[in-house]
């Protein structure tokens, strides 16, 4: 048969020539649409050995190494084992919620202020306090550390890492522990004004007698954070200890209160440091004017200001936790800050 004849004859095998074309075209079109995806595809593996990395602390990857779309938004991390997020929407901090690669970049040129009281006996938690601080604490970032005493010389000499640094400021020192704790509202309040406000972003309150044992990072910087009280994050809000007498500035109803808050760990921007830290003050004033003493001192009142003064973050027990008063239940997966074992007579007498 001439090719004439079969082009002539038989339309069937036209049509079916001009289908396999058809099909191969757009068979090979796809082909050439997925040589880009493959590239996408080893380019976003990478950046998901990046983001494991970055919960483990790496240093931040740099923009240029990820496609922002497919690098970050669909790998946010999920918890569904622990409360999240405040009735006021700010978030819960736990492990596992947040990715140190955004937030380290984010922080970038943030220096932070880290206030600890040393009175009396209470230097000699310095050293592993300070030495624990250089392991874990806003690792990375610039960091000054202001330490509270009326003892400089017993201050302890430790090596700091680049961007570190240690201030000394002299303070009085009380006789009673208790003054002591309460005081420090008043010495933050008036060192934020003189110095914090043009030396620091953000302020880190802390209790001496702990040790840093994990990551403590730019993750829990916001305007105003409190932390979980380790004892109460899992109690009705009645179990509470709250100041209770009508008659102290701290005064909490039975019928009120979001979550008891730790004296031991709090902090945020100077401005919003210096208002709390001012209003605790003068809300201790009154009641020492009225002879009264709120049941857990300067807590007591952090607790009043932060029920009305809402938080815009709040630390889980992750970061204020007791290993010899407190079971670790499953869902804590990480012990970053820790009381250090003291002798309370022992320490607290003159
Ligand atoms: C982890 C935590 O949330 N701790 C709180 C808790 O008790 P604590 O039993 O942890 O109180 P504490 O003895 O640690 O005293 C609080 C802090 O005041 C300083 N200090 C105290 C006494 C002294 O002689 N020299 C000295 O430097 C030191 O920084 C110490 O860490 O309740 C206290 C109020 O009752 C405070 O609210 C603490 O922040
Ligand atoms: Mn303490």
């Amino acid at each position: 048969m001439e090719l004439r004849d079969f082009w002539g004859k038989s339309s069937k095998s036209w049509l079916f020539l001009i289908l396999l074309f058809i099909a191969s075209f757009g068979f090979y079109s796809n082909v050439f649409n997925w040589i880009p995806r493959w590239r996408q595809r080893e380019v976003s593996q990478s950046c998901e050995a990046h983001h494991l990395q970055g919960q483990r602390e790496s240093p931040p990857l740099s923009e240029g190494d990820c496609y922002p779309d497919t690098c970050r938004v669909p790998r946010v991390p999920r918890r569904v084992d622990v409360l999240l997020m405040t009735p006021w929407f700010a978030p819960i901090i736990w492990d596992g919620t947040y990715d140190s690669a955004i937030l380290d970049a984010q922080f970038r040129n943030t220096t932070i202020g880290l206030t600890v009281f040393a009175i009396k006996k209470y230097v000699v938690f310095l050293k592993l306090f300070l030495e624990t601080a250089e392991k874990y604490f806003m690792v990375g970032h610039r960091v000054i550390y202001y330490i509270l005493t009326d003892r400089p010389a017993d201050v302890p000499q430790i090596p700091l890492q680049e961007g570190r640094r240690v201030v000394i400021l002299k303070v009085r020192n009380y006789t009673r522990w208790q003054d002591v704790s309460l005081h420090r509202m008043e010495m933050i309040s008036n060192f934020s004004q003189q110095r914090f406000l043009h030396e620091v972003d953000y302020l880190v309150s802390a209790d001496v007698d702990m040790k840093f044992s994990d990551h403590v990072g730019v993750e829990i910087l916001s305007s105003l954070f409190g932390t979980l009280h380790p004892g109460f994050y899992a109690s009705d809000r009645q179990r509470f200890t709250y100041e209770r007498r009508p008659l102290s500035q701290a005064y909490i109803p039975e019928d009120e209160g979001d979550f008891y808050y730790a004296g031991g760990f709090f902090g945020g921007s100077v401005a919003e440091v210096y208002r709390l830290t001012t209003a605790c003050h003068q809300a201790m004033v009154v009641d020492k004017a009225n002879g009264i003493e709120a049941v857990w001192h300067e807590e007591s009142h952090l607790n009043k200001y932060l029920l009305y003064h809402k938080p815009t973050k709040v630390l889980s027990p992750e970061y204020v936790w007791d290993e010899r008063m407190l079971r670790k239940p499953p869902y804590l997966r990480r012990l970053r800050y820790v009381a250090v074992p003291k002798n309370h007579a022992q320490i607290r007498s003159r």
